[in-house]
């Protein structure tokens, strides 16, 4: 029979057989599966090298056997799917592509014979791969179960308004060769994602999956930790899948996969890739205090001034998806703004267990107790006109927010109240903008944060001063997409690492973002949890 340990010329581990092309039945290959590697040769009188494909099991999401439906036909078939990074087609580098090598096994006359040998051929490629996943610093990843069921949030709006059309054409097939089994949810409005997993029964799902912009796992987030049972639930493997036109998280994952630059549909393929692998890993949260009391769970960014401006103001230019922001940037340079305000900040370095005990620069260590600020009551009444949607959408967002508190033995004293000796205070009260970033990525192409994992427990804190020219700031933009800003010579960019920080924004209007997503304009303070949440990536 086909199946067989060899003795002879391979490790004892080692599966032979010879089967058949599917497409070519004249065509004979030798099949080898080891440890790591399916080696597939066809067995013809071309050079070896040439009729030689090998493939990593480490990039391999799935392999089944199967029957046709002609009876008369005894034959089983056995088909692998694997997506190695290749040359692309068009352009320069690397991308994951789809490759699948299928096989037909007809060496008995009994049908279920065949099909027997099939599955067990099936059976060692889908363990052998699962058995080769990365281990991260030496440790076994942990992994989703197999098989597994998740639930798939889609937001058909999100970006282009594409993300079903990108299912129906990726997702659902990679999801299928890898056994994944789904239940699709398309969410119907705002705040569905966020009261549907409020209200789920967790128990029925290894993983919650969101195919959309980062604005519906912001939701889904949330929707966890407002649960009674949120320390449980927030334990909850989540995925995401690049539906929006920022994709700063998807951005991320891929980035920390070791993978560079790609288009968007090749984003999915990577992220999808990832989902299929399954490999759980812990991620950080940030909490995000406002001034009206509500507390919100932010898994990517805090922004105020130009970046959030950009983000809001570009919602209009969404039909060219990921170009949004280069054309968003470009109008907001031409009418540059400054804010005034205050900012603070834990340094990474500081000892959290001494805080208040001594007074770490000369600068004072009070912020402006914001209840005295002239500009206190123009803080609730001016979110900025142009953000109207998202406006709204926090509105919601917070009507439906319950103000946690005692959860963790916080950093930040409350808002209203002077911080500790161990803040640092920002000398500078006019920037161009604040951003807090915990992943790489604030968008597809824009690397903000170059050497952020997904679980460092860094809030990377960059503000850019006033006195900044438009060319400078251009120029800063550009070079983040590799991530080059960082190590530019520009002496209004400011970047450190944070535990916490406070901002209290002076300037009457503005726009301040979590997560991309509006949140009411005025102080906020915000701290990281380390590892609180789980995220399927690399
Ligand atoms: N069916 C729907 N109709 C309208 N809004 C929805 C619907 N489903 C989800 N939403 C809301 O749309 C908002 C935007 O979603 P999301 O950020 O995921 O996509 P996006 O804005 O297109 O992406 P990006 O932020 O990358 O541009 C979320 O706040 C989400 O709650």
């Amino acid at each position: 029979m086909d199946l067989k340990r060899a003795e002879h010329g391979h490790n004892m581990n080692t599966l032979y057989g010879e089967f058949t092309a599917t497409g070519n039945q004249k065509v004979r290959c030798a099949v080898s599966l080891t440890d790591r590697e399916l080696v597939v040769q066809r067995l013809t009188s071309i050079p070896a090298g040439r009729n030689r494909v090998v493939l990593s099991l480490k990039d391999c999401v799935g392999c089944r056997a199967y029957r046709e439906d002609d009876n008369a036909d005894s034959a089983a078939y056995l088909s692998a799917y694997f997506y190695p990074f290749k040359r692309r087609w068009v352009g320069s580098g690397f991308s994951r592509q789809r490759v699948e090598q299928c096989f037909r096994l007809a060496a008995l006359q009994d049908p279920r014979a065949n099909l027997d040998e099939a599955e067990k051929w099936a059976r060692a490629v889908r363990e052998r791969s699962n058995r080769c996943q990365h281990h991260r610093d030496g440790v076994p990843p942990s992994e989703l179960s197999h098989p597994c069921r998740m639930m798939l949030l889609v937001n058909p709006h999100s970006g282009k308004g594409q993300a079903l059309v990108l299912y129906n054409n990726h997702v659902q097939r990679m999801l299928n060769e890898a056994g994944v089994l789904h239940t699709l949810v398309v969410t119907e409005r705002q705040n569905h994602a966020r009261e549907l997993v409020r209200e789920a029964d967790l128990s029925q799902w290894d993983a919650l999956v969101i195919m959309s912009g980062d604005g519906l796992l912001f939701e889904v987030i949330n929707g966890l930790l407002d649960r009674s049972d949120w320390k449980e639930a927030i334990r909850t493997p989540l995925g995401i899948l690049p539906g929006g036109s920022g994709n700063a998280l998807a951005a991320s994952i891929h980035h920390y996969a070791g993978a560079s630059l790609v288009s968007s549909e090749e984003l999915l393929v990577s992220c999808g890739f990832l989902l299929c692998k399954g490999v759980v890993s812990r991620m950080d949260l940030v909490s995000v205090h406002l001034f009206s009391g509500t507390r919100l769970f932010s898994f990517l960014s805090l922004a105020w001034g130009f970046v959030a401006d950009v983000d809001i103001e570009s919602e209009k230019y969404r039909h060219v998806g990921a170009a949004r922001f280069t054309v968003g940037t470009l109008v907001r340079l031409a009418s540059l703004r400054v804010y005034k305000g205050k900012l603070a900040y834990l340094p990474l370095e500081a000892d959290c267990n001494r805080m208040g005990s001594r007074n770490s620069n000369n600068h004072s260590a009070t912020l402006h107790n914001s209840r005295d600020s002239p500009l206190q009551n123009s803080f609730h009444n001016s979110c900025h006109s142009n953000n109207s949607l998202k406006a709204r959408r926090f509105e919601r967002l917070r009507s439906s927010s319950k103000t946690q508190t005692g959860l963790w033995n916080s950093v930040l004293p409350r808002l209203e109240e002077p911080l500790p000796g161990n803040w640092v205070v920002v000398p500078e009260e006019d920037f161009v903008l604040v951003l807090a970033m915990y992943q790489s990525h604030l968008a597809e192409d824009l690397l903000a944060a170059p050497d952020a994992t997904l679980d460092d427990g860094v809030i990377h804190l960059f503000y850019v001063k006033a006195g900044i020219s438009r060319a400078a700031l251009l120029r800063l933009f550009l070079a983040m997409e590799k991530g080059a800003h960082v190590t530019s010579s520009c002496a209004h960019l400011v970047h450190t690492k944070v535990r916490a920080l406070r901002m209290e924004p002076y300037s009457p209007k503005g726009i301040i973002t979590v997560d991309g997503e509006v949140v009411e304009y005025g102080p906020v303070q915000a701290e990281v949890h380390q590892g609180l949440a789980r995220l399927i990536s690399a």
